[in-house]
C-alpha cells in the first residue's frame, strides 16, 4: 500500500520461546479507520508496541508516511504525528484534564497554565470530545468511560496523522461509545487521520471500521471488509462465535 500513512511489513517479535508476531504486515491509509481484532494473546498489543516504537521488532520495518521509522523512538514518532492511547490510562493524575492536553502540546516547554494557544486548542478538543464541562476535573475522579475519553482527547491535543487506539471503548456506557465513534469518524473524514483500532467489542469495530485485520497466534488470519471478515470460517473458528442474533465475541472485554 504505497499511499499508507502507517505501514508495517514483515514484523516478527519473539519473547524467548514465545513467537508473539510472525511476518505481520498491516497498513492504514489517511482517513481510513482500520480495526485490529483477535483473541487474547493474538499479538495486538505487541504490534501496537512495535508500531508506536515502544518495542523494536526482531524482523520487519515500520513506515510513517513513507519514512522508515523502525529505529525511531516513540517521542520522535509522536512528534511526527503518531499518537497512541493505552489500555491503562496514562493521564497525569496531579494535573487537570485540560492541563493534560496543554502538556501534551508543549512537552518540556510546559510551564504551569501553558500558553493561550495551547489552552484554546485544549478547550476546542475537549468540546469536540464532549468533555468541556470536565476541563478542571482531575483524571482520578472520573469514571472509567470519561477517563478513557479524556485519554483520547489528550491523543488529539495536537492533530495526529495516525492514531492507534487500544481498547478505547472498554468500560464505556453506550452513550460514551456513541460519542467516541462520532469523534473517530470525524477525525478520519474531516482531518484525514488514519486510525488503527484494537477493540474486543466486535460489534463496535464492525460498525466503525471500513477494513478489519484479524490476528491469531501472532499471524494475520484474515483481512477485509467487516462483512467479509465476519463470514470467514477461519475467523469464526478462531475468534468469533455464532449466535442467533449474529456474531458475538468469544474473548471477554478486558476489565481494566
Ligand atoms: N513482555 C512479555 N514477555 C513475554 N511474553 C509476552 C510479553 N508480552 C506479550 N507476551 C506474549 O506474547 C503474545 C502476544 O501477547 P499480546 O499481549 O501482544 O496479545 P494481545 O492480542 O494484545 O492480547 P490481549 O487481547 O489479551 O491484550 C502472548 O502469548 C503473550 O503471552
Amino acid at each position: 500500500m504505497n499511499d499508507a500513512v502507517l505501514a508495517a511489513s514483515g514484523i516478527g517479535v519473539r519473547f524467548g520461546g514465545v513467537r508473539a508476531l510472525h511476518d505481520v504486515s498491516v497498513a492504514v491509509r489517511p482517513g481510513e479507520i482500520c480495526g485490529l481484532i483477535g483473541p487474547n494473546g493474538a499479538g495486538k498489543t505487541t504490534l501496537f508496541d512495535v508500531l508506536s516504537g515502544m518495542r523494536r521488532p526482531d524482523a520487519g520495518r515500520v513506515r510513517l508516511a513513507g519514512v522508515d521509522v523502525t529505529a525511531r523512538s516513540p517521542v520522535w514518532r509522536a512528534r511526527h504525528g503518531m499518537r497512541r492511547t493505552f489500555q491503562r490510562q496514562q493521564l497525569f493524575g496531579q494535573l487537570t484534564v485540560a492541563d493534560n492536553l496543554v502538556v501534551a502540546q508543549e512537552g518540556g516547554r510546559w510551564r504551569r497554565g501553558g500558553t493561550a494557544r495551547s489552552r484554546a486548542r485544549a478547550a476546542e478538543v475537549l468540546a469536540a470530545c464532549g468533555l468541556d464541562g470536565l476541563a478542571g476535573a482531575y483524571p482520578g475522579t472520573l469514571p472509567v468511560g470519561l477517563a478513557r475519553t479524556a485519554e483520547l482527547a489528550r491523543a488529539l491535543a495536537e492533530p495526529p496523522r495516525v492514531l492507534l487506539l487500544d481498547e478505547p471503548a472498554s468500560g464505556m456506557t453506550e452513550e460514551e461509545r456513541q460519542r467516541l465513534a462520532g469523534v473517530v469518524r470525524r477525525l478520519a473524514a474531516e482531518e484525514g487521520c488514519g486510525v488503527l483500532l484494537v477493540e474486543h467489542d466486535v460489534g463496535f469495530v464492525m460498525d466503525l471500521c471500513s477494513r478489519v485485520v484479524v490476528l491469531d497466534l501472532g499471524e494475520v488470519l484474515a483481512e477485509g471488509s467487516p462483512a467479509r471478515v465476519r463470514a470467514d470460517p477461519a475467523v469464526r473458528d478462531a475468534y468469533l462465535g455464532s449466535t442467533e442474533a449474529g456474531v458475538t465475541e468469544c474473548a471477554p472485554p478486558d476489565p481494566r
